[in-house]
Formats: structure tokens, C-alpha cells, sequence
């Protein structure tokens, strides 16, 4: 099974690689992918071997906090949502408050001597060198206690022998202080032995300061960086927003306002016009028209009357209408469409790989190399502030925070940004895999066309065409199909009363058979006649004449012989013809595969300027089709809607369902238009393109820093070049790299689609 789990406590990729470790070390865990900017967990496991109280353990022994996701029963709640980020970052703003009380006076009494300022006179001096230090020490130690979680976390994680980005901190800042209170220790000595003149000059290297900015900056660039990641997340909650909190629901002949969590199935709820819709459901009484484009993108309002569905988060314009409550939390379709997009937060993109395996040994490496640069800085100068200093540069300046925030950052904003505009993905890697699509199947009924039929032609030369229409729409009446619904719409709207019919059997890609008034009758396709040794000679004059006309045509038999035809026309989707061009001249091939007829398949085949066309292909040869592109080596993307859609959505790379589509096309695809219209397969193209251009963007800055930051920070450049960072620098450049990278992520947000001419 697979569940979703909140973790807590998570600073850093190194926290997050700690926590996969720990749950993959567990028998019978598939997998699991943990994302650090959602703070949440996915695990797939065989619940008869591990308990999901083992995989929170196994979480909490990596050191830290795991619930199930959805546990707590404000999770997905709209009155009760609690912003997580918002909590954090009060947190934050609190710390650098309080800091900031003790940081003033230590800045000025460090800083101040050395710029100039008047100092108290008890500080200044050689012989006041060790009061000063000691009030230094004085005013850094709350500072260290008010940011202490970094220690706790830190040395936490170091012992658990899975270091963190705060065990940087951690050890570095300490580093700091316990240099400082040896310089002291030296100070004191030297006073005991009457040598004053010999430690004074001490006083200018304590590093206090530095073990309180250290803390300091990094706190901040955190805060700013919960402020951006907060932001990252915006597109999701403002679909949140689109569900009211309140509804006015009628209870024993009452009006009550209650929390749109508290609405049963079966509720008559109250909507007044302007209002938002809280929970799915059908109209009971009133009419109006409703604002879907929430939902469906479509912009012009709908009509509504009795007995018509209304989604929730979609607008009542004008009328006042009383709705039965169908569908509530976690069920309404709105409800659905934030799930999708936040597990696909939970899924990794396949390009975060490198990245992780990197942060997964940084954090130890860079400790590494931290004690060699003391250690070399020690032999060659001799000099311990010199190589302190240098050592707590490198520690922190490294940051392993920028590389594991590169991709899943820019994945947030990416899928949120899709969501907006009617493009769902389910998962990083369908985000990430789209934009190298080489070739596009497009599947013709309802993908390419509306899927909405008119019946254009009835023909029979046995019956008149009441008898006929009458046969053929009661058989039809237990199909789904596009086909057979507008059949029996047609026969309905004459006024042909149908019958009921018997033994139906839908034969997929073919046909149906059923029998109707004690006989035995079949509907389908050509191939289905001549399976069946039917002579369709009689008809083949009108069938020619209406393929080419893109008609499609379908027989009707009885036991003996066709008793007619009725032709049917499909309209092409208004945008169909500039997203085929589109693709084409993004360089990717187009194709179309249909279980319509040849000729009619081909006569729509040449207006569009395909690239190939199948045609007559059953479900299963559909799937056949997609299988014999990937193994030539293409990257295929195939878009469908319908049931017999559903194979090859998923063996597809990238299977893109039509929004409109059945429930099952949209379970196997990778990716969902919302809008049904194909321009969005375009824009969801570029959408993958821009977000991978901005991942790449991202982690080239986290090699590049981190590849110049640390040397640097070594003192690899200070002989030849005396250049030399002040362990303060270093914190100032990691926190502002972090931040980098989710600003630059958040960029995406700019990014605009092609919308409907
Ligand atoms: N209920 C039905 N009544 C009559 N004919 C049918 C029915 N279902 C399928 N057929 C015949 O089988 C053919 C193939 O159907 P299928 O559902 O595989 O594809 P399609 O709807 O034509 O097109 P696409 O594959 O582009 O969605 C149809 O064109 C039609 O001729
Ligand atoms: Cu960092």
C-alpha cells in the first residue's frame, strides 16, 4: 500500500536522505521519496510485513517527527487549515528579535573599538582586555540559547552519524565560542603571570561575534527563505481558497450556517448568487448560471436548472439555487485536483538524483575537509586564529541546502503553476519527461474531435426510418460510447419511444450486439460486418460518399443480413488545428490513432497535416502502436480520453488524459488538461521545458557555489591572492545562496501559456 506522512524537523537534503535511508532500511519498503519543501513523505510497503507504526519509528530513530498524513484532524479541512510555513516563520521572527537585543550591544562592543566608536571605559585597554571578553562572552551565550535548535538538531544528527546542514552550523558556531573561551583562558593566564602587554592583543580575535552572526545570519536567511518556499506553494492554496468555509444548509426545516466540513451527503444546501459553491452536488431547486472556469477553464458561465450537477469552488453568478449535497471533503472534484497536485510533490523528479547522492555525502565531506584546511593552515602558519578561522569559514559557507532544494523547489512552483492553468501532473517525473517528447499520438474521438456526434445520415433499406432509428437507438441505450449516445439522443428527440433491450454485449473497438424485441441484432463497424460474413455491398455507395466528408459510419444487422446504416459527423475541437501545428513546429512528430474507419480517419488526417495515421485499431493494438515507438527509441506521448484509451496511457512515457474523459483514462495517465482542449498539451510542453531550464539553472549555481565557495572559504586563494573570508562572510554567502535558488524557482511563476485565440 502507499500512505503519505507528514516529517517534521527536516532542515536540509542531508535531513531528508537520513529519513529515506532510515525507511528503506526497513524489509518490505518499496520505496519511498521524501520532499523537503511540502515537509511530507511517500511510502509504498507491504502493510502484512512492516506496521505503519515501524515506519514512524524508523523515522523518529533517524531523528525526527513522522504522523500520518491526514491524521490530525485539521489536515485537508478547509476552516482549520493551519499554514505551516506561517507558524515557522513567527518562530523565526521571534528568534532574530530576541537575538537582535543581545546582537546590537556585542556588534558594537566587537566592531565598535575597531571603527572608532566611543566604547565605556571599563572595555577599553590592555588591561581591561579580559572584562571585555568576558562581556562579549556574556552577550553571545543568549544568542546561543535562543538558536539553540540549531545545536540540538546538529548534534543530533552527527551522533546519529547522518550530519545535517545545522551539524555545519552547529559545529562551526561552537567552534567559535570554544576559541573564544581558549583565548580567554590564555588572557587569564597571562595576567596571572604579570604579562599583560603579551595577550592583549588577543582581544581582536574572539570570534564571538562570529558565533552569534553565524547563528544570526543564517536564521535569517532561513526566514526569508520559509517567506519564498511559502510562496512556492501559493498556486495550491489559492485552489484552497476557492471552497468557502461556511455554508447555509437546511436542517429539520432550518437554516443553519455550518463549516463546509460538517455537510453530510444528502444535505440541501442554500446558494446565493455571487457565492462560491461549497461541496459537489445536484440541484434541487432554483436556476442559475455558474462560473466553471475554476475547474474546467471554461470561461463563459454555465447554465444550470434542476437536477443539474454543481462542483464545488465554481461561482453562482445569478440565481439563487438549493443544491443536495452528492459529493463532501475529500471526495469533491476541487478536493481531488489539490491531491493530485500535492502527491505529485511527493514524487521525486528522476534529474534530483545526482544531486541527492551528492548532498547524502556533503555534509561529512565538507567536515572533512574542513579539519584538513586546520590542520594544514596549522603547520604551514602556525597560526590557530588563522586556522580557525579558515576551518569555520568552510564549515559555514558550505551548503548542502541550495543542491536539495534545486529540483523540488522549482517542481512546486512548476506544478503549481500547471495547476492554475488546467494542467494537472501527478508526478515530478511526468513534469520533468514531457518536454522531451519526440513523438505525439493523439487519439482522434473526443481527443482531437468533441466526441460530440450528430447523426447525419440514417439509412435503411429494410425498414422506414422510424422502425429502423428505433431498433438501432435501443440497442445503443446500454452503450457508452460517443456513438451510441447520440444515437439515442436522436431517436429521442423525434419522439421514437425505445424498447428495452437484451443480452447486450459491447464488443470494445467494434461494436454491440443485443437483442431487441426477441431479435438478435448487431451494431459496429466494417470489420465487425465482415467478421461476421455480412454482405455490405448494398451500402458501400453511401458509405464512400460520407467518408469523405470525414462521416463516421456504422452498420446495423439482424440475424440475416445489414439493415441499414447511420452516418454520423463529429466536430473538430475549436483548437485541435493550431495545437497540431504547434507541435510540429516545436519539432515533434504527430500522429493519430483511431478505431474509426479508414477513409473517414484519413480524410481528417489530411486537414490536419498528420504526420501518421492509424486507423480501424483496437484497444489492444493501440497499446501495440505506443509499444513499437518506444522501442524504436522514441519518447512517446499519448493523449486520450477514453476507456479504451487506458493501455496505452500507461505504457505511453507520458500518457496525457482529456479532462473530459472517462474516470479510468484519467487513472492511468501521467497528466490531466483540465480544459480538454489540446493547446494545453502545448502548454504543459513548455511548462516541463521552462521548469527544467530553471532546475538546471538551479543546480548549476549549487555546484558552482559550493565548488567556489569552499575553496575559497579554505584559504586556497590567501597566499597568492590574500584573499581570506571572514567566517561572518561565509554564513552571509550560504544563507543568500539558498535563498537564490528558491527565488529563482519562483520565477516560474511568470511563466504564461498560449490560451485559445
Ligand atoms: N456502441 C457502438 N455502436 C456502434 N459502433 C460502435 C460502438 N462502439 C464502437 N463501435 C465501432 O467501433 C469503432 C471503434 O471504436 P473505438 O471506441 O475503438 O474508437 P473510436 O471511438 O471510433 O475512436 P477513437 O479511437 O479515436 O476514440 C467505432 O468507430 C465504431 O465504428
Ligand atoms: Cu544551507
Amino acid at each position: 500500500m502507499k500512505q503519505k506522512y507528514d516529517v517534521s524537523g527536516m532542515t536540509c537534503s542531508a535531513c531528508q536522505l537520513a529519513v529515506e535511508k532510515s525507511v528503506h532500511k526497513l524489509e518490505a519498503v518499496n520505496d519511498v521519496s521524501v520532499n523537503l519543501i511540502s515537509n511530507t513523505m511517500s511510502v509504498e510497503f507491504d502493510d502484512s510485513k512492516v506496521s505503519e507504526k515501524d515506519i514512524i519509528k524508523a523515522v523518529e530513530s533517524a531523528g525526527y517527527g513522522a504522523s500520518i498524513k491526514g491524521d490530525s484532524k485539521s489536515a485537508g479541512k478547509t476552516s482549520e487549515r493551519e499554514d505551516p510555513y506561517e507558524l515557522e516563520l513567527s518562530k523565526m521572527r521571534k528568534r532574530l528579535l530576541y537575538s537582535l537585543i543581545f546582537m546590537v550591544p556585542l556588534m558594537y562592543i566587537a566592531m565598535g573599538s575597531m571603527m572608532g566608536l566611543p566604547q565605556l571605559s571599563f572595555l577599553v585597554g590592555d588591561e581591561n582586555v579580559l572584562i571585555m571578553a568576558l562581556t562579549q562572552m556574556i552577550l553571545t551565550i543568549p544568542v546561543m540559547i535562543i538558536n539553540s535548535h540549531f545545536y540540538k538538531t546538529g548534534f543530533k544528527a552527527l551522533l546519529n552519524r547522518t550530519p545535517n546542514m545545522d551539524s555545519l552550523i552547529a559545529v562551526g558556531s561552537s567552534a567559535a565560542f570554544v576559541y573564544g573561551v581558549m583565548v580567554m583562558y590564555k588572557m587569564a593566564y597571562g595576567f596571572g603571570h604579570g604579562d599583560v602587554a603579551s595577550v592583549a592583543h588577543y582581544g581582536h580575535d574572539l570570534y564571538f561575534e562570529s558565533t552569534a552572526m553565524i547563528l544570526v545570519l543564517i536564521t535569517l536567511g532561513k526566514y526569508f527563505e520559509a517567506r519564498a518556499k511559502k510562496r512556492t506553494s501559493s498556486a495550491i492554496n489559492s485552489l484552497m481558497d476557492l471552497t468557502p468555509q461556511f455554508a447555509t444548509v437546511e436542517r429539520d426545516n432550518e437554516q443553519v450556517d455550518i463549516p463546509v466540513e460538517e455537510i453530510l451527503i444528502g444535505d440541501i444546501i442554500l446558494v446565493k448568487p455571487g457565492s462560491n459553491i461549497p461541496v459537489d452536488g445536484k440541484i434541487v431547486s432554483g436556476q442559475t448560471t455558474i462560473d466553471e472556469s475554476a475547474l474546467t477553464g471554461e470561461s463563459i458561465p454555465v447554465e444550470k436548472k434542476d437536477g443539474d450537477n454543481v462542483m464545488a469552488a465554481t461561482t453562482n453568478k445569478t440565481g439563487f439555487i438549493k443544491f443536495e449535497a452528492t459529493h463532501v471533503g475529500e471526495d469533491t472534484t476541487i478536493a481531488k485536483i489539490i491531491e493530485l497536485v500535492e502527491d505529485a510533490n511527493t514524487t521525486k523528479a528522476p534529474i534530483a538524483k545526482l544531486a541527492d547522492k551528492i548532498s547524502g555525502v556533503f555534509v561529512p565531506v565538507v567536515i572533512i575537509i574542513a579539519i584538513v584546511t586546520f590542520i594544514v593552515w596549522m603547520f604551514t602558519s602556525g597560526d590557530v586564529s588563522l586556522a580557525t578561522s579558515m576551518a569555520i569559514s568552510v564549515l559555514v559557507i558550505s551548503c548542502p541546502c541550495a543542491l536539495g532544494l534545486a529540483t523540488p523547489v522549482a517542481i512546486m512552483v512548476g506544478t503549481g503553476k500547471g495547476a492554475k492553468l488546467g494542467i494537472l501532473f501527478k508526478s515530478a517525473e511526468a513534469l520533468e519527461n514531457l518536454h522531451n517528447t519526440d513523438v505525439v499520438l493523439l487519439d482522434k474521438t473526443g481527443t482531437i474531435t468533441s466526441g460530440e456526434f450528430n447523426v447525419r445520415e440514417v439509412i435503411s433499406k429494410k425498414y422506414s426510418e422510424e422502425e429502423f432509428l428505433k431498433i438501432a437507438a435501443s440497442m445503443e441505450r446500454g452503450s457508452e460510447h460517443p456513438l451510441a449516445k447520440s444515437i439515442v439522443k436522436y431517436a429521442q428527440d423525434k419522439g421514437i419511444e425505445l424498447e428495452e433491450a437484451k443480452n447486450f454485449t459491447a464488443l470494445a473497438g467494434l461494436g454491440v450486439i443485443a437483442e431487441v424485441n426477441g431479435k438478435s441484432y448487431l451494431t459496429g463497424n466494417l470489420k465487425l460486418m465482415t467478421d461476421e460474413e455480412f454482405d455490405t455491398s448494398e451500402y458501400e455507395e453511401y458509405i464512400d460518399e460520407f467518408s469523405e466528408k470525414a462521416y463516421t459510419s456504422i452498420y446495423f444487422a439482424d440475424e440475416d443480413s445489414v439493415i441499414g446504416i447511420i452516418s454520423l459527423s463529429d466536430t473538430l475541437k475549436e483548437n485541435s488545428q493550431e495545437a497540431i501545428e504547434e507541435l510540429k513546429s516545436l519539432g515533434i512528430k504527430v500522429a493519430m490513432v483511431t478505431g474509426d474507419n479508414k477513409k473517414t480517419a484519413e480524410t481528417l488526417g489530411r486537414q490536419l497535416g498528420l504526420d501518421e495515421i492509424y486507423s480501424e485499431v483496437l484497444p489492444a493494438q493501440k497499446e501495440q502502436i505506443v509499444r513499437e515507438h518506444i522501442e524504436k527509441g522514441q519518447k512517446v506521448c499519448f493523449v486520450g480520453d477514453g476507456i479504451n484509451d487506458a493501455p496505452s496511457l500507461a505504457r505511453a512515457d507520458i500518457g496525457v488524459a482529456i479532462g473530459a474523459g472517462t474516470d479510468i483514462a484519467i487513472e492511468s495517465a501521467d497528466v490531466v488538461l483540465i480544459k480538454s482542449s489540446l493547446l494545453d498539451l502545448i502548454n504543459a510542453i513548455k511548462l516541463s521545458n521552462a521548469t527544467i531550464k530553471n532546475i538546471k539553472q538551479n543546480l548549476f549555481w549549487a555546484f558552482f557555489y559550493n565548488t567556489i565557495g569552499i575553496p575559497v572559504a579554505a584559504g586556497v586563494f590567501y597566499s597568492s591572492f590574500g584573499l581570506k573570508l571572514n567566517p561572518m562572510i561565509g554564513a552571509l554567502a550560504m544563507s543568500l545562496s539558498s535563498l537564490f535558488v528558491v527565488s529563482n524557482a519562483l520565477r516560474l511563476n511568470f511563466f504564461k501559456g498560449i490560451s485559445a485565440k
